[in-house]
């Protein structure tokens, strides 16, 4: 089991406010799936991304991920397990921007013992041919795909996607999703993908729903789609 959450909880303090985030949320996944996490805005999904990928600490409950104890580890090994074994994928790409495609990617590449070749890395990316580029000279889609060189460069166990076709168009976005159904077939990387469309579930092996920082639902899909069949919404 790749990820196992176990009543997590996690908290924050917002004046004399208290937010529950998270609510003793429980959850297994497997190795080598997708997985999409849906909810309404402010349901404990980006919270739940960045606990398993190590950003974030947690209140209380117990979270193995690749055979390590989160919360068991200090901060110096929580990062070694965050650059060994998570790569993240954001909305807003966060590429740098006085950096070539291949310069932000090489930042990916760093971070790892073990990185991958970056030659065949920009060329399953589709990307190799425009290595040199800057970020403002490429489109949203070039600038996701950069951005999943640099995560997926470092080789790592599973892949945290937060709203990733969230700021492109259908087209642009099934592309993406493409790569990510690549990606997990190719490397055998878990990727989790949050989003607000509903229609990704359906290319997904499991999904997730949550709710006022509970995981109110969570089934297996038996027969995953092609990304290019999604209903976008
Ligand atoms: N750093 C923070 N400080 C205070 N409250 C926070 C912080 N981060 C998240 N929250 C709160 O925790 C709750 C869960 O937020 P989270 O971002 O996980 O939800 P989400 O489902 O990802 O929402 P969205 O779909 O809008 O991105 C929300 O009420 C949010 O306002």
């Amino acid at each position: 089991m790749t990820i196992n959450v176990e009543n997590v909880t996690k908290t924050y303090e917002s004046g004399e406010v208290t937010i529950h985030a998270l609510r003793e949320a429980t959850l297994k996944i497997p190795d080598h799936k997708i997985v999409t996490i849906l909810g309404p805005s402010g349901s404990g999904k980006s919270t739940l991304l960045n606990v398993i990928g190590g950003i974030d600490r947690f209140d209380s409950g117990t979270l193995v991920v690749a055979g390590q104890q989160l919360e068991l580890l200090k901060d110096h090994q929580l990062t070694d397990f965050r650059r060994k074994y998570a790569g993240f994928i954001f909305q807003q790409y966060n590429l740098i921007p006085t950096l070539t495609v291949q310069e932000n990617v090489e930042v990916g590449r760093e971070l790892s013992e073990n990185p991958l070749d970056m030659k065949s890395m920009l060329e399953k990316v589709g990307m190799y041919d425009k290595k040199d580029k800057f970020p403002y000279q490429l489109s949203g889609g070039e600038q996701q795909r950069v951005a999943i060189a640099r995560a997926l460069i470092k080789n790592p166990q599973f892949l945290l996607c937060d709203e990733p076709t969230g700021a492109l168009d259908e087209v642009t976005g099934k592309k993406i999703l493409r790569l990510l159904k690549y990606v997990n077939e190719e490397f055998g990387t878990t990727v989790l993908i949050i989003t607000h469309n509903h229609g990704i579930g359906a290319m997904a092996h499991k999904i997730i729903k949550m709710s006022s920082g509970s995981i109110v639902e969570s089934f297996d899909n038996e027969s995953p789609i092609d990304p290019e069949k999604v209903t976008w919404a």
